[in-house]
């Protein structure tokens, strides 16, 4: 008699990477991690780490890989060759990333074909995310058409703001016409990170009152009352709020009519300089922020200012969350920036002690994968670096859905 199956591999799709985990859901092993970068540059690169017992040497591919159809079939055979291919028995569901779920979808999803037809008829709303988490569906149902497929949406958690934050103070017939509203992205790791957050401060979450700062590449702040979303800074589409790496963040929409018709461009033109060539990358050429803190320590002006504008606009949410709350128990950082970069913790949080805030300069330069509190004793407000784990999280979300109505049948 075989066993039923408990493994849960999920993919998270992004513009021009997939990551992806491999989890046993009954024994809590994570067994393959893994991540492809720059897919459709001649620079490609996989990299995949097996964690079965023995395992634990990482391989990298490297090589051009064309698209995400190319990615995940290269992670496939990766997996293959440690006896974990999508073919195995054991695989109980494929996960997804998907991050515009619109108006409809609030909860994890068994991906069908009125499901990815919706996903598709986002694309104009996430169109540097759904296109690739679309793609990365149908080629997991091709490799597999008999297992469930299962959509996680980065909307979901946001469903909870309150229309006072959701809506826009637009013509209300034009907004419902289009559907334009505040969706929030990043919310599986809101999420998870706050439940996290709530966990290390030993209280509940419904007792607690965050600032979340999800600052990857995209980057996101939510203001998280009692464990529900009540505002976050992205809006109809993963462009509005903070700077990120090459998204702009909030502009005066007027930005955008002045550039039509004074600037002679295009309505796409604009899209992909406010999506990919702005932001970091926009300011000063780099998006990472390792290389624009080497180039500060080097007395570079450009990068010191690229920098300086990104901490003005993230410490304005702080305020502006601050406000919504009326009541804060902790700032929380997590993703690439916020779990890895000190200065940005520190320079994000300076000059706002009246508030209850500061970071300990020595906890803050601690390096951990681990949850961890980086405010002095005396601060009212904790000041938190929280570890996100997107994939764990889609990765429960989908085994406890398809587990549940596999339970329900029996
Ligand atoms: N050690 C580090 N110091 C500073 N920034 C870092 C470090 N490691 C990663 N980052 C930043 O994190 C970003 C990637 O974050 P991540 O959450 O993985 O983003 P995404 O999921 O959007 O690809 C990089 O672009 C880089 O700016
Ligand atoms: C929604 C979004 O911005 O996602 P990412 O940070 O992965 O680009
Ligand atoms: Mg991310």
């Amino acid at each position: 008699m075989t066993a039923t199956p408990s493994r849960v591999l999920v993919l998270n799709s992004g513009s021009s990477s997939l990551k992806y985990q491999l989890l046993d859901m009954e024994s809590g092993a994570r067994l393959a991690v893994g991540l492809v970068e720059r897919i459709g540059e001649e620079t490609s690169r996989l990299k995949h780490t097996p964690l079965t017992a023995g395992g634990g040497e990482a391989r990298e591919v490297n090589g051009p890989i064309a698209d995400h159809d190319a990615a995940l079939k290269a992670v496939a055979g990766e997996l293959a060759r440690d006896g974990m291919g999508p073919d195995s028995p054991e695989l109980a569901a494929i996960g997804h990333r998907v991050v515009h779920g619109g108006m409809f979808f609030t909860e994890p999803t068994v991906v069908d074909d009125a499901v990815l037809a919706e996903i598709e008829r986002l694309i104009p709303v996430a169109p540097l995310h759904n296109p690739a988490n679309l793609t990365g569906i149908r080629t997991a149902m091709a490799l597999r058409p008999d297992l469930p497929q299962v959509a996680v949406f980065d909307t979901a958690f946001h469903t909870t703001m309150p229309e006072s934050a959701a809506r826009y103070a637009i013509d209300v017939k034009t907004a419902d016409e289009h559907r334009i509203r505040r969706y929030g992205f990043h919310g599986t790791s809101h999420a998870y990170v706050s439940r996290k957050a709530a966990e290390l401060l030993g209280k509940a979450p419904e007792e607690v009152n965050l600032i979340v700062l999800h600052l990857g590449n995209g980057a996101s702040a939510s203001a998280v009352r009692g464990g529900r979303c009540v505002d976050t800074s992205m809006g109809l589409t993963p462009l509005e709020g903070l700077v990120m790496g090459t998204r702009s963040g909030d502009v005066d929409p007027a930005v955008i009519f002045h550039l039509m018709r004074v600037g002679n461009m295009s309505a796409d033109e604009i899209d992909v300089l406010l999506n990919q060539k702005s932001g970091l990358v926009g300011l000063c050429g780099d998006n990472d922020m390792r290389e624009i803190r080497r180039r500060i320590d080097e007395g570079d002006e450009e990068a010191r200012l690229a920098f300086d504008i990104y901490i003005h606009r993230l410490k304005k949410y702080i305020g502006a969350y601050y406000a919504v709350l009326g009541r804060v128990d902790a700032v929380v950082f997590t993703a690439g920036v916020g779990e890895n970069a000190a200065p940005v913790r520190e320079a994000a949080v300076a000059g706002l002690e009246e508030l209850g805030l500061a970071v300990d300069g020595e906890l803050n330069s601690v390096r951990s994968d681990e949850p961890r509190l980086i405010s002095p004793e005396y601060a009212r407000v904790a000041v938190a670096v929280v570890p996100t784990d997107e994939e764990l999280e889609i990765a429960r979300q989908t085994y406890a859905l398809v587990h549940d109505s596999a339970s329900r049948n029996d």
